[in-house]
């Protein structure tokens, strides 16, 4: 896609941007665990690939209803029999804490299970965003281990996967994590063991690993999955679902890593994908060579100029390559992402562009080679932005005021000028409020830029500029407080 686009920006930085995501560090190691010790014998990772699942289990494919709808946020699904556990409470809070107004929390329970696979050794799975969340529970229909295997057919079919897919989704969950006592007391017993203080009896040997020995083990008969050879069979759903086709999926992966590794790749994006019918899905969104972001323009009446600063990503820069300035290279999963953070300070003419000619749109030039998007450039709006006007009362106290003033540049003619503040609505989705600045009373009919302006409390609140300009509402900047501007003259 061309940059900029809101939707596809947000949700190729979730997907790609490694540790800077907000999310990728918690399944760096593999097995970390931020709900408990080291040593709980639990994961992130395992948790949140989970949690994807009994998201998308209620998928009805006949009616349409039910899938990666986030419906697992709701307490009434963590309370059933069927979604026992806290690894769904625990998952949803860390992931749905990155989603915004342009990524769903169904969004983010994706990512979650994609991010897991392919940071533990598991393959990279296509991603896709434009899920919509829930606004209620879902119907009930995650599989339990205690059910018979025409039963787990019938409710793969349901899901939209046959036999012979169910067997591999199945391997491809279990190949990380394991059971715990004190959800399933007639499944695991306490362990007393000090690498598994939560009591988890592992499905594999390598359960922080995606890898094929959940099917190598199977296959050798030295498997310890407790829904295999766990010493209640009615509870051995594994066992019974593997060896559904005579063992010939298992084998088949038991075999090969690649046929594993590809299976789930496949499989796991279609799970993932499987939406309430009328949801329409991106494109696959794979990471954009060099990106910018965080732009941020400020104008400044005194010398009618803009402050220009930002950032922008190079995607996994060769070997070697050398740029100056480098500021921060980040890792996670198999790439490096490189971000060169440009601004006034670093680079004194971006203090003063001149605010009569504007700025329309930049290019880079990456190891001497022009990078504009195929003579395209990266589009920069210069329609609203805030004014260095803006300011704060140094008073404390109940008296503290500030003022927020937002320029229009001239010609611009905008219904609505408003500072956007991202909350949640009454079930926890992502949303915007709006508070509107008032235009101005006299605008001087010379100037580049007129000021629109709200006095309020001194807040800490971050905002970013929104305006309504022929009926399409805008978004400029990035989220900016009152306190990072100067104190008011007195
Ligand atoms: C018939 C189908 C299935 C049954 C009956 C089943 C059952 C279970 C049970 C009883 C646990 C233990 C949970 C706990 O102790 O908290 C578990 C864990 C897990 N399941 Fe499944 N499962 C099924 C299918 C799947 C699928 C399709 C996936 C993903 C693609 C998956 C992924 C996982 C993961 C990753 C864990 C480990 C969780 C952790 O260690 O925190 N399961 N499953």
């Amino acid at each position: 896609y061309v940059w900029p686009s809101p939707q596809l920006d947000a949700l190729e930085a979730l997907r790609w941007d490694q540790d800077r995501n907000g999310i990728t560090g918690l399944v760096q190691p593999c097995d970390f665990f931020i709900f408990g010790p080291a040593n709980s014998g639990r994961s992130n990772a395992a948790d949140w690939i989970r949690t994807a699942y009994h998201d998308m289990a209620t998928h009805n494919s006949t009616d349409g209803t039910g899938g990666m709808d986030a419906s697992i946020r709701f307490t009434e699904e963590q309370a059933r029999p069927e979604d026992i556990g806290d690894g769904f409470s625990n998952s949803v809070a860390v992931l749905q804490a990155v989603s915004t107004r342009y990524i769903s929390i169904a969004d983010t329970l994706a990512v979650g299970l994609i991010l897991a696979v392919e940071n533990c050794g598991g393959p990279e799975i296509a991603f896709r965003g434009g899920r919509v969340d829930a606004v209620e529970p879902n119907i009930p229909g995650v599989p339990e281990p205690q059910q018979d295997l025409d039963s787990h057919i019938a409710s793969f079919s349901r899901q939209g996967f046959t036999q012979t897919e169910m067997i591999g989704l199945v391997a491809c969950g279990h190949t990380m994590g394991g059971v715990q006592h004190d959800p399933f007391p007639d499944i695991v017993p306490e362990l007393n063991d000090p690498n598994s203080t939560e009591s988890v009896v592992h499905f594999d040997s390598t359960h922080v690993n995606f890898d094929n020995n959940i099917a190598i083990e199977y296959i050798a008969g030295t498997t310890k999955n407790p829904l295999v050879v766990g010493f209640n069979d009615t509870t051995n759903s594994d066992k019974r679902i593997f060896g559904s086709d005579g063992n010939a999926t298992m084998q088949s992966f038991a075999n090969s890593p690649d046929l594993f590794a590809s299976t789930c790749a496949d499989l796991l994006g279609r799970m993932v994908d499987t939406v309430p019918a009328g949801v329409q899905l991106t494109d696959v969104i794979t990471p954009l060579p060099v990106k910018p972001a965080k732009l941020q323009l400020l104008f400044v009446g005194d010398t009618n100029t803009i402050q220009f600063s930002g950032e922008v990503r190079l995607w996994d820069l060769a070997e070697g390559a050398n740029p100056i300035d480098s500021v921060v290279t980040v890792s996670g999963g198999r790439h490096t992402a490189t971000w060169y953070i440009f601004d006034h300070i670093a680079t004194p003419a971006l203090a003063a562009l001149d605010a009569a000619a504007g700025i329309t749109s930049i290019h880079y030039t990456v190891d001497n080679k022009l990078e504009d998007q195929d003579g395209v450039g990266f589009a920069v709006a210069d329609d609203v932005m805030f004014s260095t006007s803006s300011c704060f009362t140094s008073d404390t106290g109940s008296e503290a005021t500030g003022i927020f003033h937002i320029a229009v540049r001239a010609g611009v003619d905008p219904t609505r000028v408003y500072l956007e503040q991202p909350t949640r609505d009454s079930v926890g989705r992502p949303t915007t409020s709006e508070i509107g600045l008032t235009p101005p009373t006299q605008p001087d009919s010379n100037a580049t830029y007129v000021i629109w302006s709200i006095q309020m409390p001194l807040v800490f609140t971050a905002f970013t500029v929104g305006a309504e300009i022929d009926g399409v509402k805008v978004t400029r900047g990035v989220l900016t407080s009152m306190i990072e501007f100067d104190q008011c003259p007195t």
